[in-house]
């Protein structure tokens, strides 16, 4: 499958900073947008329907999958999560670059599907540092901070197939990391297309 626009997957153990980097990825790129996924679980904290995630019940999980209606979904710390088609294939139809936010086996299964795909690992800087941003963030209960613990050694063995790897250590540089990735990324396709003009966009020649 392939549409106009790039793709960008952004994976990492839970906790390490993914969503934060994204989040001011998109600050700085108007045209970046975001896919809201799909999740089986309930909402944690301020979160709120629409926003961070559509917030669905186990059998209507069931049933999207059941439709066809993901472009991944996988099982992840115990709870179902997906990438809807519904929520991206316009925007990616009119050339608009998405970014994905979701686990590696999402990652991995969005590669085969559209395997122009960019692939970015976030790596925490230490495992203290990634225990301890889960209890600030405020994942206070032992059994899923062990959960999330024990799945980041699983989760960070899978770096491995992925196009790039970001240290989330200063989050001032890892955002610029991510930004290099994004423009290099574009500025890659747009020659690929012999698009002088988006070249030259890219570049802010024009
Ligand atoms: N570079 C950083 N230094 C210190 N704290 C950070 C850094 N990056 C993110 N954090 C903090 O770490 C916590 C976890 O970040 P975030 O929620 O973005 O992680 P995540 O990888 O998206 O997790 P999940 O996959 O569970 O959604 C948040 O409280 C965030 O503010
Ligand atoms: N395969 C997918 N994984 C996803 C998706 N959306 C989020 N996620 C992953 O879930 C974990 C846990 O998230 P949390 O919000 O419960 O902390 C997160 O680390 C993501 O990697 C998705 O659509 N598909």
């Amino acid at each position: 499958m392939e549409y106009p626009g790039n793709l960008f997957v952004v994976a990492a153990p839970s906790g390490a900073g993914k969503s934060s980097l994204v989040k001011a990825l998109l600050e700085l790129d108007a045209k970046l947008s975001v896919s809201v996924s799909h999740t089986s679980r309930a909402p944690r904290g301020q979160e709120q329907h629409g926003r961070e995630y559509w917030f669905v019940g186990l059998d209507e999980f069931r049933d999207m999958v059941a439709r066809g209606d993901f472009f991944e979904w996988a099982e992840v710390h115990g709870n179902l999560y997906g990438t809807s088609r519904a929520g991206i294939e316009s925007r990616m139809a009119q050339g608009d670059d998405v970014v994905l936010e979701i686990d590696y086996q999402g990652a991995l299964q969005i590669k085969q599907l559209f395997p122009y795909a960019v692939l970015i690992f976030v790596l925490p800087p230490s495992w203290e540092e990634l225990k301890q941003r889960l209890i600030r963030r405020g994942d206070t209960q032992p059994e899923v901070i062990a959960t999330r613990m024990a799945n980041a050694r699983v989760e960070i063995d899978q770096a491995r197939h992925f196009d790039f790897v970001v240290v989330n250590a200063v989050f001032d540089s890892a955002v610029f990391d991510l930004k290099a990735i994004v423009h290099a990324q574009r500025l890659k396709y747009a020659a690929q297309r012999r698009n002088r003009s988006a070249v030259f966009q890219a570049l802010q020649l024009d």
